[in-house]
């Protein structure tokens, strides 16, 4: 399962933090971690493996779009900061039409992330599936 992970400024500690309650299943071999810049080196910080891409007001959203419509994401959690503005904010509303386009599961808040990945835990094999 390959999952892009995102998070605004305001947010990156909420990421770390929900993150942590899943350190166990996040660290299966089958789970692949991708996170724009910033994103990943907080994530990394924390003990997870990820691939980092670039910041995202320097193309990273863009870049996991373009994984998104290339079907090689199974799931994209972004916890946006709707109390803030961003200078890609285009590129953040793309992000999200590709994965609407695609049919790619996106969570924007912990809440709703949480919920997809207790599923996943609660039905084990889908941490292991690919698109
Ligand atoms: O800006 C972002 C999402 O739109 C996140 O990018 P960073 O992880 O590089 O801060």
């Amino acid at each position: 399962m390959k999952i892009a992970l995102i998070a605004h400024d305001g947010k990156k500690a909420d990421m770390v933090h929900f993150l942590s309650g899943f350190k166990e299943e996040l660290h299966q071999t089958e789970v692949k971690l991708f996170a724009t810049g910033t994103t990943g080196s907080h994530i990394e910080r924390a003990g997870f493996e990820v691939t980092k891409l670039l910041s995202g007001p320097l193309g990273g959203d863009a870049q996991i779009a373009s994984m998104a419509a290339q079907k090689e994401l199974d799931l994209v959690i972004f916890f946006r900061d709707p109390l803030d503005k961003h200078p890609h904010e285009p590129d953040v509303q793309m992000l999200m039409r590709i994965c609407d386009v695609h049919n790619i599961p996106l969570a924007t808040n912990p809440a709703a992330a949480e919920m997809i990945f207790k599923y996943l835990t609660n039905s084990k094999e889908t941490w292991n599936q690919k698109r």
